[in-house]
C-alpha cells in the first residue's frame, strides 16, 4: 500500500472535504458551495491529506490565530482542525506524521503555540498539548429563575435590539475584538468566521437553522453584547415547552451581560435556555433570582494548548506580583524545552534560558495547563505532574500564575 502524507491542492479538495466528513460521521458529501467556501479559506501550504492510491484518507488543516494571553496581548498561535482518519486507516501513525509537520513548520513561523478543542481527551497529550482552558454549559429553568418578564428591560437604561446578519456583520468583528482583549483564552475570528456564523455561507453539514441576534446597547449607544439564538419550537398539550439555544454570547460589559441574560430568560413561551458552552465560573447563576435554576449539563476541557516557544509565551502575559522562577520544561518532540529563568512582577517579565538550578520540573502540556493562569500547580503536584525542586517554588508558581478569573474560549474551531 503506497500511503503519502502531502498538502492538498486545488483539485483534491472536493475529496478531502468527503474524507473530513467521513471521518467526523457525517454523510460522505459535501456541496459546490462548501468547496467554493474552503476554497476561499484554505491555504495550501497548511491543509493536509494523506492519500492512499490517490483517495484521500487523513485530513488535518492550520491556520493563523490570535489567543488572547493575560492581560489582554494576542500571540499568534497555529490552530489545529480538521483532524481526522478514516476508520480504516486508524492507528498507523497517520495523525502523528501530520501533527509532527505541522507543529514543525509552526515552530520554524515562530508561532508562539498551537491550539486545538479536542474532540476526546486521550488524543492530543502525547504531542506535548494540555487543557488550557475548561467549559460549563447550563440549562436554565426559566420558571424558577426568578425573573419578571414585566421587568425584562435592562437594569441599566440600556437596551435590546433585534439585529439583523447583515447588522451583525457590520459590528460584529468590532465588538468581538474589544471582547476578546478582556478574556485571557478568547481567539481571533476571521470575515469567514462571521459569514457563517451568521448564515451568509453555510458548510455542507452546518444546521440548518437561522439564529435570532439580540444586541445590547449601553445607556450612550455604545454596542456591548451579542446574543446568537435559537429556538426549539415544542408544544405539550397546549403548554409552551421551548427551549432556546444560545449558540454565543458575548458582552464587554457585566451590564450587557446580565441585560442579555435576563432578556433571553424572560421571553415568553421559553421554558428553557441551554447557555452553550461559557467560561466555568460564568457569572451567569448569579444574575437570576434563584441561582440553582440553572443546572450544569456538561463541564469539560476546551481549548488545548501546545507551547512552542516558551519565552515568548511567558513574556507576553502579565503577572499580579514580583517573582523569580527557575522552570525545567520537557519536551519530548524537542520544540519548546529547556530550562528557563522566569523573571516576573507587575511591570513587566522576562524569560531566558539559564544553567541555574531548577526550582520546578514539569512537561510542556502541563505548562500549557498553568499558563492561562487556570490549574494550579500544587494541584498539578499533588497528582505528581510537577516537580518541586526548591520549597516554596510550588507556591512563587501559583502567585504568579494563576488568576482569579478563569479562562475562556468561546469558539469551536
Ligand atoms: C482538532 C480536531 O480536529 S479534533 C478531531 C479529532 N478527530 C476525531 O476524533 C475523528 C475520529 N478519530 C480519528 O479520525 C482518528 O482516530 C484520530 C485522528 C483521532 C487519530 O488518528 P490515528 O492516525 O489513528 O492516530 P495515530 O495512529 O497517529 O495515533 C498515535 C497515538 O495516539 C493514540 N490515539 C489515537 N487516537 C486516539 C484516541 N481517539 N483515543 C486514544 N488514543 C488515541 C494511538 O493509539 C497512538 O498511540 P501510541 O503512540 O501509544 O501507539
Amino acid at each position: 500500500m503506497s500511503l503519502e502524507i502531502r498538502t492538498v491542492g486545488d483539485d483534491d479538495l472536493r475529496g478531502w472535504a468527503v474524507a473530513v466528513a467521513t471521518g467526523f460521521l457525517k454523510p460522505p458529501v459535501t456541496s459546490d458551495e462548501d468547496i467554493a467556501f474552503r476554497r476561499s479559506d484554505y491555504d495550501p501550504e497548511r491543509t493536509w491529506g494523506a492519500y492512499d492510491d490517490g483517495r484521500c484518507v487523513a485530513t488535518f488543516r492550520s491556520f493563523p490565530q490570535e489567543l488572547t494571553v493575560v492581560g489582554g496581548a494576542p500571540v499568534p498561535t497555529d490552530a489545529v482542525s480538521a483532524v481526522t482518519v478514516l476508520p480504516t486507516h486508524r492507528r498507523r501513525g497517520l495523525l502523528s506524521r501530520m501533527m509532527a509537520n505541522d507543529l514543525r513548520a509552526a515552530k520554524e513561523r515562530g508561532d508562539a503555540a498551537a491550539t486545538l478543542i479536542a474532540a476526546e481527551y486521550p488524543i492530543y497529550g502525547r504531542f506535548g498539548f494540555g487543557p488550557a482552558t475548561w467549559t460549563s454549559a447550563w440549562r436554565i429553568d426559566t420558571a424558577r429563575a426568578g425573573l419578571d418578564p414585566r421587568h425584562a428591560a435592562p437594569e441599566s437604561g440600556g437596551r435590546i435590539d433585534f439585529a439583523s446578519p447583515e447588522e451583525v456583520r457590520g459590528f460584529g468583528p468590532g465588538l468581538h475584538d474589544r471582547f476578546r482583549v478582556q478574556v485571557p483564552g478568547a481567539v481571533s475570528r476571521n470575515d469567514k468566521w462571521w459569514l457563517r456564523a451568521t448564515g451568509a455561507v453555510r458548510l455542507a453539514h452546518d444546521p440548518p437553522t437561522e439564529r435570532h441576534h439580540a444586541v445590547y446597547r449601553s445607556p450612550s449607544g455604545a454596542i456591548e453584547g451579542l446574543a446568537s439564538y435559537t429556538y426549539e419550537d415544542r408544544w405539550e398539550a397546549k403548554r409552551p415547552d421551548n427551549s432556546a439555544h444560545v449558540e454565543r454570547l458575548i458582552a464587554t460589559s457585566p451590564d450587557a451581560e446580565r441585560a442579555l441574560w435576563q432578556f433571553l430568560c424572560s421571553i415568553d413561551w421559553v421554558q428553557y435556555v441551554h447557555t452553550g458552552q461559557r467560561a466555568p465560573d460564568d457569572l451567569l447563576p448569579h444574575f437570576l433570582g434563584d441561582p440553582r435554576a440553572a443546572a450544569i449539563q456538561e463541564h469539560s476541557d476546551y481549548l488545548w494548548l501546545r507551547p512552542l516557544d516558551v519565552p515568548r509565551l511567558l513574556e507576553a502575559r502579565t503577572y499580579p506580583v514580583a517573582g523569580t522562577l527557575v522552570l525545567e520544561v520537557e519536551d519530548r518532540a524537542r520544540l519548546a524545552g529547556g530550562r528557563f529563568l522566569l523573571d516576573a512582577g507587575p511591570e513587566g517579565a522576562t524569560c531566558t534560558p539559564t544553567t541555574r538550578s531548577a526550582e520546578l520540573s514539569l512537561g510542556v502540556g502541563e505548562l500549557a495547563e498553568l499558563y492561562l493562569g487556570d490549574a494550579a500547580a500544587a494541584r498539578l503536584a499533588a497528582l505528581g505532574r510537577v516537580h518541586e525542586a526548591r520549597p516554596g517554588a510550588l507556591a512563587t508558581a501559583d502567585a504568579l500564575l494563576h488568576t482569579a478569573r478563569r479562562p475562556w474560549c468561546p469558539d469551536m474551531f
